[in-house]
C-alpha cells in the first residue's frame, strides 16, 4: 500500500490548468487572476488634498505671512478657476486637486476663517503637506496586480479603482457528484430502520463551494454495476468526478472495477491512512481527475481535505495549503502504522492543540467543533501529551 505523501505526488502530479475565462468584478470574489493588470493612468491622478482646509503658496508663509483672501473654494471633483496672486489660499475640500500654484494645505481646525480671509495658527508649515502628490501610490503603466492573485476584497477595490469591471480568471472545473449505496437515501426521505440519509453530497458540495467551486451536477446511484457504468459513462466529459461509497472490500464495491472498465486508469487505490484507507484515484483518457472517497462521513472529509482540497488548489493556482506544529494536550496511541488524522482544536492561548474525541470514521459528528486536523505520523504508535503534532486548519 503506497503512503500518503506518496498519493499526494501522484494526485499532484496530474494538477493541470482547467483554463481560463473572464467574469464580471461582481464574480470576481475568490477566484485567482489570469491577467497582469497595469495603471491606466497615474494614482492618485492628480495632487489631492487629504485634508479640508486651506491651500497656499509656503513661499508666502515663509516670508511671515499669516492672513490670507480666499480666492476659491475647490470642492473634490472640481477644478480651479484662478491661479493663486499674492495674499490669497484657497478653501479646498479633502478629495480635492490642489492647483499648481498652491504647495502647502493647512487643516480647518488650523486657521480663523472671517470676512472671506483666514489666519493661519500654527507654527510650522511644510511643503507639499496634506498633499498626495500625483502618481505617489502608482505610475501609469505600473503593474499593479499580478496573475495568480486571488481576488480578495483588497483585489477587488483595487480592480474597481482601476475601471476593470471584467477580469480574467483560472477557469473553475465542471465537477460531477456521485454518491453511492442502496441504504443511503434523499434527505427529504424518509429512511427506513435499517438506511441511513445522504450527509456525504451536502459535505462535498459545502467542501467544494468553500473552493468557489459548484457542483455541476450530483447524483445519487444504487450498488447496480449497470447504474453505476451508465452513470460514470454520463459524467466522464467533466473535469473533476467525486464518487463516494462502494470502494472497499464488500460484494457490492463495484466503483473501483466499474471505473476500470470505463478506461479510467487507476493511479492508486488504498493508501496507508487513516480513515480514508480505501480511497480510489484515477484519470480517464480525456483527462479527467477520478476520486473515489470511502463513504463513512469522516474518512470522506479528510479524503478531500488531503487529497481533492490539495489537487484544486495546485490546478487553480492556490498556494498550498499551510501546515503548523504545536503541542498536542493529552497523547494518544494508534493501532495501525498508518498517518492517523484526527480533529483536533486550538486551544484559546493558541499555544496548544486540544483533541476532539470521536467514535469512529462512521461517527455523523465528524468532530463536531474542531477546527483543524492533526496528523499522527505513521510511524509513530504513541504521541506523548505535549509532543509537537503538525496539523492545518480546517475550514479556514
Ligand atoms: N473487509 C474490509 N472492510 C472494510 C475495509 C477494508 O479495508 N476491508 N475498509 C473499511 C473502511 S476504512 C471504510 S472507510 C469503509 C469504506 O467503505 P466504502 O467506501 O466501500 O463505503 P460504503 O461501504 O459504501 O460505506 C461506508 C459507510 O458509509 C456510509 N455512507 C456511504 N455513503 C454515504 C453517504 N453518501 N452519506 C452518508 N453516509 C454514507 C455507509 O452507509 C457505510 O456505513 O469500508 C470499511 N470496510
Ligand atoms: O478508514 Mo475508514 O476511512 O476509517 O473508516
Amino acid at each position: 500500500m503506497i503512503t500518503y505523501q506518496e498519493a499526494l505526488q501522484i494526485i499532484l502530479s496530474h494538477a493541470r490548468s482547467f483554463g481560463d475565462e473572464t467574469v464580471l468584478l461582481e464574480n470576481a470574489d475568490g477566484r485567482v487572476l489570469a491577467e497582469d493588470i497595469f495603471a491606466d493612468r497615474d494614482y492618485p491622478p492628480f495632487n489631492r488634498s487629504t485634508v479640508d482646509g486651506y491651500a497656499i503658496n509656503i513661499e508666502e508663509w515663509r516670508a511671515g505671512l499669516k492672513n490670507y483672501r480666499i480666492a476659491e473654494t475647490i470642492f473634490a471633483g472640481n477644478v480651479s478657476e484662478v491661479a493663486l496672486a499674492s495674499g490669497q489660499c484657497y478653501k479646498i475640500m479633502t478629495g480635492a486637486s490642489v492647483p499648481k500654484s498652491a504647495s502647502a494645505v493647512i487643516r480647518r481646525e488650523d486657521v480663523f476663517e472671517d470676512s472671506g480671509s483666514v489666519t493661519i495658527n500654527v507654527e510650522n508649515i511644510e511643503e507639499q503637506q496634506n498633499i498626495s502628490k500625483q502618481g505617489e501610490d502608482a505610475k501609469k503603466g505600473d503593474l499593479i496586480l499580478g496573475q495568480g492573485l486571488i481576488c480578495q476584497p483588497n483585489v477587488i477595490s483595487i480592480l474597481a479603482s482601476l475601471g476593470k469591471g471584467k477580469v480574467k480568471v483560472k477557469r473553475l472545473p465542471d465537477v460531477v457528484l456521485f454518491t453511492t449505496g442502496n441504504e443511503v437515501k434523499s434527505i427529504d426521505s424518509i429512511p427506513g430502520p435499517v438506511e441511513i440519509r445522504n450527509s456525504n453530497k451536502w459535505l462535498l458540495t459545502s467542501l467544494l463551494k468553500k473552493l468557489g467551486i459548484d457542483v455541476q451536477r450530483s447524483e445519487h446511484i444504487s450498488d447496480s454495476r449497470e447504474d453505476l457504468y451508465s452513470a460514470i459513462e454520463s459524467g466522464l466529459d467533466c473535469d473533476v468526478m467525486i464518487l463516494c461509497g462502494g470502494v472497499s472490500a464488500g460484494d457490492a464495491d463495484y466503483v473501483p472495477e466499474t471505473l476500470e472498465k470505463l478506461g479510467v486508469k487507476k493511479l492508486f487505490h488504498k493508501v496507508a491512512i487513516k480513515p480514508g484507507k480505501p480511497i480510489w484515484c484515477g484519470i480517464s483518457p480525456t483527462g479527467t481527475m477520478v476520486f473515489a472517497l470511502p463513504g463513512n462521513p469522516f474518512s470522506c472529509l479528510i479524503t478531500f481535505k488531503i487529497f481533492i482540497e490539495e489537487y484544486l488548489r495546485k490546478c487553480l493556482g492556490f498556494s498550498p495549503r499551510a501546515v503548523f506544529t504545536l503541542p498536542l494536550t493529552g497523547g494518544r496511541t494508534k493501532k495501525v502504522p498508518f498517518d492517523e488524522f484526527f480533529p483536533t482544536k486550538l486551544a484559546k492561548d493558541g499555544k496548544s492543540l486540544e483533541q476532539i474525541a470521536i467514535n469512529s470514521s462512521g461517527d455523523i459528528k465528524l468532530g463536531l467543533h474542531a477546527n483543524s486536523i492533526a496528523l499522527h505520523p505513521a510511524d509513530r504508535k504513541q504521541v506523548e501529551s505535549g509532543e509537537s503534532v503538525s496539523y492545518f486548519s480546517l475550514f479556514t
